[in-house]
């Protein structure tokens, strides 16, 4: 047999754990290539010395989240590639491995490190809605799907839901679910059941806040905010969608405030309204709306009653909302977590950005809404202040809106359109979004072929290229367990990228191990092995992360053979055992070695 193991562990061999004393452990504590940074600045022997009585008797279970590197010599895949929709499916007991049957073709036929490591993101309406939609959706690479409650009724998105869950039953896919909240920020009615109208240039639109019982007069709009004919003032420029069509208030008639278009363009349904005076933004009463509105509640029991995993909530204020929330779900969604996305789209969401992202399990540059809050010009720079904020705090990021927007009706994206979504992929955001173009657009497929090889793309230019500047990660562990973590997780990302290894495997039950290791951004791809369907859906939003659903123990040298085994079983690596695992590292080994530190240090 080929396989050849070699431990991090230090010089020393008196760490050794005594469970660990058949194969393949034995070969790799006879012999031990690499020693341990002990000196390293970022794991000095006094805070360990410190603080590891704690440890023990606290939060810290040291076999509950396992690392492992894992290299190929790029050799051993096969090639033979299986048809995700005629493949068998192992049933999800405790003998079986389960991971997406794109990705697993994906590594199949690239190989591990060549693997896709930003995710995509898909708004589902009506032109994907489908079922033979979503498949060439999720065969095409989209990690989640997104159901906006903005448009369509529960009915409609309970029907998208059940179409995802059958899919990835019956075809194996991973496609988590995120539903969008439609917020409480003022926006136009469904323009009578019309898929949009359009604004001429000099032309005098009615924006009404009465309910009309019959059909909408021509060229009137309906506003969901009441205070709204009260809060305007002749002279006020209306933005729809944040300028996609302009207007200036001419007249008010009670509930009516009549307006003259003054940049046409085309009014999309329930499209977001926002008013400006003097050149700045106006924002009257409707700053008092509350961030989740009565309906946005209801729609969240919904989302919780059909186990969305993720609910991004729009026109996020403050970090407030967001704890709300999630004592709320934490009290019903019995089924696992679901994860609060905050949605970044706000003037206040910015002021108060740190702490919503500390607060939130994920955030959302939203920057269709952004960009009418702020000045468009200041609209990249938000961006990449979120993205680098959300990977120091170890928040997952989605980049959004307008990625791909002229293919909504082309079939080709524009140049300046690839430069933006490279910037984000460069940026190293977790995801990127598709909006209308995967909505309602004429070319879904095509605009997420374009995301993931322009993805690809970039991905292999910054490593090939080491174009990636360091970035300095801020610890934030706030206890010692979590430190420890987030040490040996640096650690681990730094040998792989220094070893050029093929993988990093960590074996994770709430999956804060695996994102650890994705706030790093290797350049190998993480397996992440994780023991629940719904965690392995919500790795799915996050870097690098290949999650995969497995039953593991706390023995660590059983979970390695199972985990192999069943890897060859899928001829994810080759029969012949010619993987060849340059080195693991286990927590416990550390706290071995600390403990032992620690001791040295008394004598
Ligand atoms: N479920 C749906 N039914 C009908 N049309 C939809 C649906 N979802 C999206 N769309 C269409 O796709 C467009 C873009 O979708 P998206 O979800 O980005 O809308 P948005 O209203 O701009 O987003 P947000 O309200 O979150 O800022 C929408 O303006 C709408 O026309
Ligand atoms: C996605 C979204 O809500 C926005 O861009 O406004
Ligand atoms: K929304
Ligand atoms: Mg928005």
């Amino acid at each position: 047999m080929s396989q050849s193991l070699h431990p991090f562990t230090p010089s020393t061999r008196s760490v050794r754990s005594p469970n660990l004393t058949s194969s393949p452990f034995k070969q790799c504590y006879s012999s031990p290539k690499l020693s341990l940074p002990i000196n390293n600045r970022r794991f000095p022997v006094t805070s360990v010395k410190l603080s590891i009585r704690a440890s023990y008797s606290s939060d810290l279970d040291p076999t509950s989240s396992q690392v492992l590197l894992a290299s190929s010599n790029g050799k051993s895949f096969v090639g033979g590639v299986s048809s995700p929709a005629t493949q068998t499916l192992p049933s999800p007991d405790s003998g079986s491995i389960e991971v997406d049957s794109v990705t697993e073709t994906e590594l199949k036929e690239n190989g591990f490190r060549s693997t896709r490591r930003t995710k995509l993101v898909c708004t589902i309406g009506p032109a994907t809605s489908g079922f033979d939609q979503l498949e060439a959706l999720a065969v095409g690479g989209m990690n989640v799907a997104r159901i906006n409650m903005c448009h369509g009724t529960r009915e409609w998105h309970r029907g998208v839901i059940e179409r995802v869950r059958r899919l990835n039953e019956e075809k194996g896919y991973a496609v988590a679910i995120m539903m969008d909240t439609e917020g409480s920020e003022i926006h136009m009615g469904d323009l009578g059941g019309a898929s949009s109208a359009k604004a001429e240039d000099g032309e005098i639109w009615t924006f009404s806040v009465r309910a009309f019982n019959s059909a909408l007069p021509e060229r009137t709009i309906n506003v969901n905010y009441d205070g709204f004919a009260e809060d305007v003032k002749v002279g006020d420029e209306l933005l729809v969608d944040g300028g996609m069509v302009r207007f200036e208030v001419v007249e008010k008639i009670g509930p009516d405030v009549k307006c003259r278009c003054t940049d046409p363009g085309l009014l999309l349904p329930r499209a977001n309204l926002t008013f400006w005076r003097d050149g700045s933004l106006v924002r009257e009463r409707n700053a008092m709306l509350p961030t989740i509105s009565s309906k946005d509640w209801l729609d969240i029991d919904f989302g919780i009653a059909e186990g969305v995993d993720f609910i991004a909530i729009s026109f996020v204020k403050s970090a407030e909302v967001i704890k709300h929330l999630k004592s709320y779900i934490a009290a019903r969604a019995h089924d696992g977590d679901i994860a609060v996305i905050a949605k970044i789209e706000s003037m206040d969401s910015l002021k108060n950005l740190e702490e919503i992202i500390q607060a939130s399990d994920g955030a959302m540059v939203a920057r269709g809404d952004l960009g009418a809050q702020i000045p468009l010009e200041q609209v990249p720079s938000a961006q990449q202040k979120i993205v680098q904020l959300c990977r120091q705090l170890n928040t997952p990021v989605i980049v959004a809106s307008q990625l791909l927007e002229s293919m909504i009706e082309y079939p080709t994206p524009t140049r300046a359109e690839v430069a933006d979504v490279s910037e984000a992929v460069r940026q190293r955001a977790d995801a990127l979004m598709l909006s209308g173009e995967s909505a309602m657009g004429q070319y879904p497929e095509k605009a997420l072929a374009v995301l993931r090889s322009v993805s690809l793309r970039i991905e292999r230019w910054w490593r090939e290229e080491k174009r990636h500047e360091a970035m300095e990660l801020p610890d934030i562990g706030t206890s010692f367990s979590n430190t420890i973590s987030e040490e040996i997780c640096n650690s681990a990302a730094k040998m792989a990228n220094k070893l050029e290894v093929d993988a990093l495997f960590v074996y994770t039950k709430t999956g804060h191990m695996a994102s650890l290791l994705s706030r790093c951004r290797p350049d190998c791809p993480i397996f992440a092995f994780t023991a629940t369907t719904s965690a392995r859906r919500r790795l799915n939003l996050q870097w690098g992360l290949i999650p995969f659903r497995l039953s593991f123990s706390d023995d660590m040298e059983s979970n390695l053979n199972k985990t192999f085994s069943l890897l060859k079983a899928r001829n994810l690596i080759k029969s012949d055992g010619s993987l060849r695992l340059n080195c693991y590292i286990l927590p416990h080994v550390f706290h071995k070695m600390a403990s032992r530190i620690n001791k040295k240090s008394e004598e």
